[in-house]
């Protein structure tokens, strides 16, 4: 079985907690509250810009130029193109780009993006595409689910264009890309350095959930 298919069938019970949660259940019937979107929508974009960074530091670890090339391509996607999303979804729920970007991360997402940074910046390659993978994978995995499940939730006036923004192929071909290659960099490693990448993986999608749970019920500072 290739590592990426073990850590599927570890990281199951997580996923299937988030497909379930009432913010990622409201996204495909429409039926989310507005005020939780628009909450989602100032955090996510100021752990976006957190988020570029292990973009830049995968190109800065990356050891040959097909991997350099992948991940400044990540970069740009996603300040230019997943960003846009955030930015035109402000415009259109009259919060300005100032206020997107001076958004104050609330406690949970502000632990997310200082893990991951702190693997990118302290452990290898491989240990930072296995904390970031969950970013990218789940939400993959979200979009699948939700066109499976609500077959009409990228139609919805709001909520519609990010169903179609995470279930295009494109965002699930960069996804599969990093599957690829991080199954391709963990051949002949010990099981002792895979417990570590799999402990990544398992911590970020638990983080995941954590975000969707924040964004929904607004856990933010309590002093
Ligand atoms: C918290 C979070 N996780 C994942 C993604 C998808 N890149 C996102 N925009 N925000």
């Amino acid at each position: 079985m290739k590592y990426s298919q073990q850590l599927n069938v570890k990281v199951k019970d997580i996923w299937e907690k988030i497909h379930q949660h009432p913010f990622v259940v409201g996204l495909g019937s429409g039926e989310l509250p507005v005020e939780s979107f628009i909450r989602y929508m100032k955090q996510d974009y100021v752990f976006l810009i957190d988020y570029s960074k292990l973009f830049a530091l995968g190109v800065v670890k990356a050891r040959d130029l097909d991997t350099m090339t992948f991940f400044a391509k990540l970069l740009h996607d996603t300040l230019n193109g997943e960003m846009e999303l955030h930015r035109t979804y402000a415009a259109k729920l009259g919060i300005t780009h100032q206020e997107l970007e001076e958004t104050k991360p609330s406690p949970i997402n502000l632990a997310y993006t200082r893990y991951m940074l702190n693997v990118a910046q302290n452990g290898s390659l491989e240990e930072l595409i296995s904390s970031l993978l969950p970013c990218m994978w789940s939400y993959w995995e979200i979009s699948k689910m939700l066109a499976d499940y609500y077959p009409n939730s990228s139609k919805h006036p709001l909520y519609g264009e990010w169903v179609k923004m995470y279930s295009s192929n494109e965002f699930g071909s960069l996804a599969m890309w990093l599957i690829d290659l991080l199954d391709r960099l963990v051949e002949g490693k010990s099981e002792r350095e895979l417990a570590i990448l799999t402990d990544h993986f398992l911590t970020t999608s638990r983080f995941e959930y954590m975000f969707w749970d924040m964004v929904y019920e607004g856990g933010d500072w309590p002093v």
